[in-house]
């Protein structure tokens, strides 16, 4: 199923015949995964109120690769029906999206007020889905902070969140509950702590001044780790209160998605071997040792000391197997390295697990490179990863929440070049066939969401990278348009 290899693409080599839905097991969901500040626009419409990427985009607009921002974005806010529609065409089950706190609570707390328009829009999205047959999966947190609280008490730097969130969270679970049966609470805690507080590359943009990557602020050594923290303790607030309000009545599941890259030991040495498994602690074990046994993995409490915060003995129970699934997000794979670090003073997440993860092992990049610099293709790292997960957590039920690749804008190209993404069937092709590898060795896996459904606000990146399976024509009223990939996945998903 995995003969091709990358770029000898060949209509034949994909054909849906070899693997298609029916390779999967009945009621296996496939669905396509967006976020609220990259597709919906009306940034400042209807009651809106500013997020920490509003601030972040204007402020600091040479943070972003085109200067470019989310005020539009792809206009999903007003075009959400051909959107749906595109979906009901592709033949998908489900559709991954957020709410934006800040469009539900302009002032982000509840006290603030409730805007109704912003309840309405999801309202009217969540019908449109289920009107088309399409399964609502309902991300309640996609890193659109809402401004005000970071201003009022640092948002995720301080413990008043968790009652904040709590709110926001009852306000969705009330609206949506009795038609949202898939919860996530947060998307990739990992991106929002080390791109928003350890190098500074997302919002709100902190990381320590001896970096010199130009932050607003902030401590890379302690406050990734108290921003984590925090964001764990909102994510067992909000689990808890939906199974002891919400659970019996509306008989949903209540998740979270974490990301990982697949870690591959520079080399067989032994200090090397040690390397790649605490990368996996850093990235991913930081969040799923503690909801699956209530610890921070035991490398990073020897290694981070009283930098780490502690679970009290009652948080400690409030996080452990607070999921009834696990969202895994997976594009790429690193190298890792041993790495002495022994500079006290100028302590970093980004140094503490004494790893350097790299893209190239002798000069030889671990895969084809994409567009964007982190993203170089390994398919076989999902099988790996998902053995890893089941072996190491207790086999949970996960859903691939995302998993995609992108090409830059190259938009004075022909049309029909542009529309030509044949490195894009080659990467579901084979990352779905080690997926359906994974399933036969019996990782409990019950969905897929391939990032993304259309081109859309890319943070760090603008619009300079395209990472839909539809194109979105910029230049031209955000028209969308079919690339092969989405003719391809229609044809894969066809059900007879
Ligand atoms: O970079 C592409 C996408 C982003 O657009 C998503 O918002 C984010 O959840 C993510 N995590 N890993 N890769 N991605």
């Amino acid at each position: 199923l995995c003969k091709a290899e990358y770029g000898s693409f060949k209509p034949s080599d994909y054909d849906t015949i070899l693997l298609n839905r029916s390779s999967f097991p009945a009621g296996f969901l496939f669905g396509t995964a967006s976020a609220a500040y990259q597709y919906e626009g009306a940034a400042n419409e209807d009651g809106r109120g500013p997020s920490i990427w509003d601030y972040f985009t204007h402020k600091y607009p040479g943070k972003i690769a085109d200067g470019s921002n989310g005020d539009v974005a792809i206009d999903s806010y007003h075009r959400y029906k051909e959107d749906v529609g595109i979906m009901k065409e592709m033949g998908l089950d489900a559709y991954r999206f957020s709410i934006s706190w800040s469009r539900i609570l302009p002032k982000g707390k509840l006290e603030g007020g409730i805007n109704k328009e912003g309840v309405q829009y999801y309202n009217n999205l969540i019908n449109e889905l289920l009107a088309h047959g399409i399964q609502p999966f309902v991300t309640l947190f996609h890193w659109d902070l809402p401004q005000a609280l970071d201003e009022e008490y640092g948002g995720f730097l301080s413990s008043h969140v968790v009652d904040d969130f709590r709110d926001y969270v009852e306000v969705c679970f009330k609206e949506f509950g009795d038609r949202v049966k898939h919860w996530i609470t947060l998307n990739e805690p990992w991106s929002y702590a080390v791109s928003g507080y350890a190098n500074g590359q997302l919002a709100p943009g902190r990381c320590s001044d001896w970096q010199m990557l130009n932050c607003t602020g902030g401590d890379s050594g302690t406050e990734p780790y108290i921003v984590t923290h925090n964001q764990l303790l909102a994510h067992a607030a909000a689990v808890k209160l939906y199974r002891d309000k919400y659970k019996a009545s509306q008989k949903g599941v209540i998740g979270i998605t974490l990301v990982s890259h697949w870690m591959v030991p520079y080399s067989d040495a032994e200090h090397n071997q040690n390397s790649a498994i605490r990368a996996l602690d850093w990235m991913l074990g930081w969040f799923l040792d503690p909801i699956t046994y209530g610890t921070y993995p035991r490398s990073m409490r020897s290694l981070v000391g009283k930098r780490l915060p502690k679970f009290t003995k009652e948080q400690s129970l409030l996080v452990k197997g607070s999921f009834d699934f696990l969202g895994l997000n997976y594009y790429t794979a690193n190298y890792a390295r041993y790495m002495h670090y022994s500079n006290a003073l100028n302590s970093s997440y980004l140094t503490d697990a004494r790893t350097n993860l790299s893209t190239e092992r002798n000069g030889i990049p671990i895969g084809p490179e994409a567009a964007s610099s982190w993203l170089f293709v390994y398919p076989s790292g999902i099988q790996s990863l998902l053995l890893y997960v089941k072996t190491k957590y207790q086999n949970p039920l996960i859903y691939i929440t995302e998993n995609g690749i992108d090409e830059f804008n190259n938009s004075t190209l022909p049309l029909e070049q542009q529309l030509a993404d044949y490195m894009r069937i080659d990467y579901y092709y084979r990352h779905l066939s080690y997926l359906h590898k994974a399933i036969k060795d019996g990782v409990n896996v019950k969905g897929y969401f391939a990032w993304s459904l259309l081109d859309n606000f890319e943070w760090s990146s603008g619009y300079t990278v395209r990472f839909g399976i539809n194109y979105v024509d910029y230049k031209n009223g955000l028209k969308r348009y079919p690339k092969q990939s989405a003719l391809w996945f229609k044809s894969f998903l066809d059900k007879f």
